[in-house]
């Protein structure tokens, strides 16, 4: 038998919720089999409204969601196979690891002998075989989620949906469980999809991460397009490590722009197909904060494929393997540049030095 396949398609799906709350507008998303993909944007976006129309828990006001090739709306979650992992994995306290993992099958009306053979093989499959006999109280917060994972793949869905899995960890189990997370993925070798608000978390596991604003998609891609590309300011502001500028179109000259404003001078910025700009617009680019090279000024005299502005040190703050000087180049707004820790105690910067931010031209985006 051909394993059924687990690629979902959502082709101009809204949810009105009471008539009146726009919770989904017009979402149209691809969604290989076997991918992994994060739903990522701030609270309220429709992040779980979206998991809960694919899981089957809610219908979509408009459009249609299609998984394996077959239209499933208006199907309940048996009939979709999918399998939905809650935020509160509450296990059944009394029963052991391995039947907390058979309840659904027993559900089903499995015999014992099947239960436990399928529960066996999806153990191993797990790393749970050890923990079998042990109940939920005598387990970490880790192996308590490995169980609630293991619990919603025994039915054999083509579908895993997780809506915020790791919130109730600490930092240091929610960066372990991650890695553990994605070679369950992998070995599970279906579909998961997971909804979070936490940046890292989404670009460190998903093939595709979807960033999400009011009920829409601002952009979907592979991690590093979303993060290194950034279509707009939304999303390079909410994935972060990118400084926003604006300013007006001076000239248009070939394959660049050059952009000022009353603290950018002559910047030039490569232009990007799709992205209209004429002599007098307005516009916006990002420049990455890793990316910004600081200087004293007079010190050494910059390349022309170098753009720079004058600022101010207003904070430095250690992160450890980098520093993190913020800088008053554009009033009301954060300037930041990630300076290499060993190049920053070279000749380390102080509140109130006087610098260059600089970049390498081609390096800017202009945003949408
Ligand atoms: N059952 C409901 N009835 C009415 N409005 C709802 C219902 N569920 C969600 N909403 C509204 O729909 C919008 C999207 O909610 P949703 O739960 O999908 O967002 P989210 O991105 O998952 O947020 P969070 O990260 O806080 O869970 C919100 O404005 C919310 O108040």
């Amino acid at each position: 038998m051909t394993r059924a396949k687990g690629d979902i398609e959502l082709a101009g799906v809204c949810k009105t919720y009471d008539g009146e709350v726009m919770a989904v507008e017009g979402v149209n998303l691809k969604i290989p089999d076997g991918a992994y993909c994060c739903l990522l944007g701030p609270s309220g976006c429709g992040k779980t409204t979206i998991l809960r129309m694919i899981a089957g828990h809610e219908d979509p006001t408009d459009g249609e969601i299609v998984i394996g090739g077959d239209n499933v709306v208006g199907l309940p979650p048996v009939a979709r196979r999918t399998a939905m992992m809650f935020q509160s994995y509450a296990l059944f306290p009394h029963l052991t690891v391995r039947d907390n993992i058979a309840f659904a099958l027993r559900v089903r009306g499995q015999s014992k002998a099947e239960r436990y053979a399928a529960v066996d093989r999806l153990m191993d499959k797990v790393r749970l075989t050890e923990l079998a006999d042990r109940l939920p109280a005598q387990l970490s917060g880790g192996q308590q989620q490995r169980v609630a994972l293991a619990r919603a793949a025994i039915t054999e869905p083509r579908v895993l949906l997780l809506d915020e899995p790791l919130s109730a960890l600490d930092e240091q189990l929610r960066i372990q469980m991650r890695q553990e997370l994605r070679r369950m993925q992998r070995e599970l070798g279906i579909t998961f999809v997971h909804v979070t608000h936490t940046q890292l978390e989404a670009i460190a596991l998903a093939d595709i991460v979807v960033v999400m604003e009011k009920g829409k998609i601002r952009q979907a891609g592979p991690a590093r397009d979303v993060y290194a590309y950034p279509k707009d300011r939304y999303v390079a502001e909410f994935l972060g490590g990118q400084n926003v500028l604006a300013g007006r179109v001076e000239s248009v000259n070939g394959s660049s722009i050059v952009v000022a404003s009353p603290q950018l001078r002559g910047i030039e910025v490569p232009l990007r197909k799709g992205v209209a700009a004429s002599a007098g617009g307005d516009v916006e680019f990002a420049v990455r904060r890793d990316e910004v090279e600081l200087v004293r000024p007079g010190v050494t005299t910059l390349s022309p494929s170098v753009a720079s502005v004058n600022s101010r040190v207003t904070a430095v703050e250690y992160q450890g393997s980098f520093v993190k000087v913020m800088l008053d180049a554009v009033p009301g707004q954060e300037f930041v540049a990630y300076v290499p820790e060993r190049k920053f105690f070279d000749d380390p910067l102080a509140i109130g030095d006087l610098v260059l931010a600089t970049w390498p031209s081609q390096s800017a985006r202009l945003l949408d």
